[in-house]
C-alpha cells in the first residue's frame, strides 16, 4: 500500500512521543562524555550503520572534540517491514580497519542481531578495539547476548520511529522518538 501525505500526517498525529528533543540531547551529551573518556586519545574510526545510524552519528560526532575518522557500513534486516529478518549486507567500510579503534554508531538496539553481526565481523578484521553506541535500547527480553557500550536511553517495547528510525521509510528526520499508536 502506498502511503499518502494524509496517511503519514495521521500516523504522526496519532503517535505517542516517548522521548523529546531535550531529553535526547541530554542523553547524547552523556554518551559523548563517556565516549570521550574512552576514545579521545585513540584516533578512532567511527562507523555509521546506515541508514538509521545517520542522524545519531551526526549528533554524536559533533559532540566529540577530538580527532576521528568517519566511514559507514550498510546492513539492514527490517527494510520496509516492522519485523526483522535475516541481515542483508549492502556495503562494507572502505577504510582499512586493521589496528584501528572502531566506534560503531546505530540508532536502536532492538533484538541486537544487527549490532552483533557487525561486531562479530569487525572482530575478524584485526581491529584494535570495537566499541558500540546506540541512542535507543528497546526494553524486552528477546535480546542477543551483546550489549552496546554506550546507550542513550531505554524505551518501551513498541514500534518506534524518528531520530534515524523509519516507519515504512518515513520519519527518520523527526527530532524526537515516537511510537506507532497501538503498537
Ligand atoms: O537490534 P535489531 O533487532 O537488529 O534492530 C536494530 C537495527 O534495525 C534497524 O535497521 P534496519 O534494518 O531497519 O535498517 P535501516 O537502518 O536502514 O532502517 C536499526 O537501524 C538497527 O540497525
Ligand atoms: O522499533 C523500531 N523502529 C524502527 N526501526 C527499527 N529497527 C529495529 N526496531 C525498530
Amino acid at each position: 500500500m502506498t502511503l499518502t501525505l494524509n496517511d503519514l500526517n495521521e500516523i504522526l498525529n496519532d503517535a505517542d512521543c516517548l522521548v523529546n528533543e531535550h531529553t535526547l540531547n541530554l542523553a547524547l551529551d552523556k554518551m559523548a562524555a563517556q565516549i570521550t573518556a574512552d576514545l579521545a586519545d585513540k584516533l578512532p574510526l567511527v562507523l555509521c550503520v546506515m541508514n538509521g545510524g545517520l542522524v545519531p552519528t551526526a549528533a554524536l560526532i559533533e559532540r566529540l572534540n577530538f580527532p576521528l575518522e568517519l566511514d559507514y557500513i550498510h546492513a539492514t534486516r527490517y527494510g520496509m517491514e516492522t519485523e526483522g529478518a535475516a541481515l542483508n549486507w549492502l556495503s562494507y567500510p572502505q577504510s582499512s580497519l586493521k589496528d584501528r579503534h572502531i566506534l560503531v554508531i546505530d540508532d536502536i538496539f532492538d533484538q541486537g542481531h544487527t549490532l552483533q553481526a557487525i561486531i562479530k565481523w569487525l572482530e575478524q578484521q584485526d581491529t584494535s578495539s570495537v566499541h558500540s553506541a546506540t541512542v535507543i535500547n528497546k526494553l524486552h527480553d528477546r535480546k542477543t547476548d551483546i550489549v552496546p557500550d554506550y546507550i542513550g536511553t531505554d524505551v518501551a517495547d513498541r514500534f518506534l520511529f524518528g531520530y534515524g528510525m523509519d516507519y515504512k521509510g518515513y520519519f527518520r528526520n523527526l527530532k524526537g522518538i515516537y511510537a506507532i499508536k497501538g503498537s
